[in-house]
């Protein structure tokens, strides 16, 4: 069946390829073909697939996000942004909990790769603010941050902006608020994307496609509403036209 893909919309869908081996990621990627989406590389595939995996989804014309959330010593977080920015991804992130001394570090990383060899890309850097499948409850009384999570998470971004970064990742609950702190132009990547009736799974902080959409996101992250679709293609058309639509 064929059916006239919005680009620019799809350019703002970044699935989550949460796969443990490059060839379950392959055929995820044959399902999809066609779709101009972003492809966010996580842990579990990175670990296993590597660099070799992140370069063949250059080749194939994707954009790629690779979502290894650094949190370390400024020092290691500047050495690994360094070696990040030279497999030419386009976004890269860290965690905004380790601090502005990191984060700036993580930029010096980007920096000095750039500076070595011009003709790489400068990856958009940005920072985890409060993982999406963090609630009041955990975050008050086992993380220790008081208050509640828009406000939590709108200090980090300010934090954010500030180290010199790029944007956060954040729910879709926070986009609109975070812009009004932060600027139009910070950019706001949301996981915590639920079509409307589909299960949360472990995600605490939730919109559908067209609420996240509407309330500003730039990219929404999603990951298990498309892989663990009986038809991973039709799912993914159907949460770009709920974006397009801005559907409840
Ligand atoms: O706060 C965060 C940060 C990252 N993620 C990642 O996004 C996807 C979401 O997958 P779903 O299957 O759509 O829940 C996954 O790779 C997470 O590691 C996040 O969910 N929340």
């Amino acid at each position: 069946m064929t059916s006239i893909i919005n680009e620019q919309l799809a350019r703002r869908l970044m699935v989550a390829l949460d796969y443990p081996d490059d060839v379950s990621a392959r055929e995820m990627i044959r399902k999809l073909e066609g779709i101009p989406c972003y492809m966010k590389v996580g842990m579990q595939l990175f670990y296993q697939a590597g660099p070799k995996f992140v370069e063949e989804l250059k080749s194939l014309g994707y954009s790629v996000f690779l979502d290894l959330k650094m949190h370390d010593i400024p020092n290691t977080v500047k050495s690994g942004a360094n070696s990040i920015t030279k497999l030419g991804v386009d976004m890269f992130n860290v965690h905004a909990a380790g601090g502005s001394a990191m984060m700036s570090a993580a930029m010096r990383g980007v920096e000095e790769a750039l500076a070595a060899d011009p003709s790489l890309n400068r990856p958009w850097v940005i920072a985890v603010t409060q993982l999406t499948s963090t609630n009041q409850l955990t975050m008050n009384e086992e993380i220790g941050i008081p208050g509640s999570v828009e406000d939590a998470v709108i200090r980090y971004a300010k934090l954010t902006a500030a180290a010199g970064l790029d944007g956060v990742v954040a729910s879709p609950l926070e986009a609109e608020g975070i812009k009004a702190a932060c600027g139009a132009d910070f950019l706001t990547v949301t996981p915590g994307i639920r079509p409307a009736g589909s299960a949360a799974d472990d995600q605490s902080r939730t919109k559908t496609p067209g609420q996240a959409i509407n309330g500003g996101c730039d990219y929404i992250v999603v990951g298990r509403p498309i892989t663990a679709a009986a038809d991973p293609r039709a799912a993914a058309l159907q949460i770009l036209a709920e974006m397009g639509n801005g559907q409840a």
